[in-house]
């Protein structure tokens, strides 16, 4: 059973921010004679402890820029980021970071390049076969352990990407496109392993550009455009609320009849597209409820401009 708007936004309200942005701006000088350019504009979000965030966007949008804010490998030129009591006086050692395309040490074995990310971390001390259940957690085997990584396939090094940022038990998880270069297979190991961590209590955001994910995944999604945060959707508000898809064939000329299918999210637009059809001289095959994908709901809300 879905759960309502008010009782969505009660958790919200049950959940404390474990990290937030308040105003955030980032600007970027390339050449000396190029004017500063604004990557991240006014954004401002907060994470909730045990949820999981989706932080959609075209190419450059800013995704990476935003979680190398987040991780403090950058720093904002105005605005703040807050952590959570929970996230103690040193917040970097209870996060965890997958990089969108991470660089290992190569000659390395997997269990070697784990314990030296490992000693990374002041105080975190992990016996090694917690470091065997790490990988193995993240789909790696016990015989590729002692691989290097160099004979790592590109799935293989996205999992010990996982193991790395996972390694010192984080609150906060922070995935850069974590399902890129992996197999079907693989994208729901993935996605599996994120659930599991939201079901301990882990607070998780992450890129992605397959919407598939993103639906199946998150609490909270973030619509991010040319560095501005243009839209907040709530998974609830969409799976509470179901729209409707036409079927309709529409004949142009004597021999061209097209099939149409679209997605109306209200009753009066269904009303107004099933009249139009129909004046259109048009015929309806089929019309049911279905729940609004979210590809569907972005395009609507995205043409009415920032909402959030
Ligand atoms: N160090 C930098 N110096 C100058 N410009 C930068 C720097 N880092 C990022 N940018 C620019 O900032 C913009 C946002 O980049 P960012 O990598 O955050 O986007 P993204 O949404 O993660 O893109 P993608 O989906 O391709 O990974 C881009 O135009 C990029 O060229």
């Amino acid at each position: 059973m879905h759960m309502t708007k008010k009782e969505s936004d009660r958790m919200d309200e049950a959940s404390p921010t474990l990290v937030s942005l308040k105003d955030v701006t980032k600007t970027f000088k390339g050449h000396f004679w190029s004017k500063r350019k604004t990557i991240l504009s006014g954004v401002t979000l907060e994470l909730g402890e045990g949820t999981v965030a989706g932080i959609i966007g075209h190419n450059g949008a800013g995704k990476t820029s935003l979680f190398k804010i987040l991780t403090g490998l950058a720093f904002p030129d105005k605005g703040r980021v807050s952590f959570g009591e929970k996230m103690g006086d040193n917040p970097r050692q209870r996060l965890g970071f997958l990089p969108e395309n991470p660089y290992f040490y190569k000659y390395l074995t997997a269990i070697e390049a784990l314990s030296f990310y490992v000693a990374l971390f002041d105080g975190v001390n992990v016996s090694p076969l917690e470091l065997e259940h790490a990988l193995i957690q993240v789909g790696l085997p016990k015989d590729v352990h002692a691989q290097r990584l160099n004979t790592f396939s590109k799935g293989m090094l996205q999992r010990f990407g996982f193991a790395q940022a996972l390694v010192n038990d984080p609150l906060l998880i922070i995935l850069d496109e974590p399902m890129s270069g992996l197999d079907p297979v693989g994208r729901k190991e993935i996605r599996s392993l994120i659930e599991g961590l939201k079901r301990n209590g882990k607070t998780i955001v992450f890129s992605s550009h397959i919407l598939d994910d993103v639906e199946k995944l998150c609490d909270t999604v973030y619509l991010l455009d040319g560095g501005r945060l243009v839209n907040k959707i709530q998974m609830n508000d969409i799976l509470g609320k179901s729209s409707w898809c036409i079927d309709y064939s529409l004949t142009h000329h004597a021999d061209d009849t097209a099939e149409h299918r679209e997605v109306v999210l209200t009753k009066k637009e269904l009303h107004l597209r099933v009249t139009s059809v129909i004046q259109s001289g048009g015929t309806l095959t089929n019309i049911e409820r279905v729940i609004p994908p979210l590809e569907e709901w972005i395009d609507r809300r995205a043409t009415k401009g920032p909402n959030i």
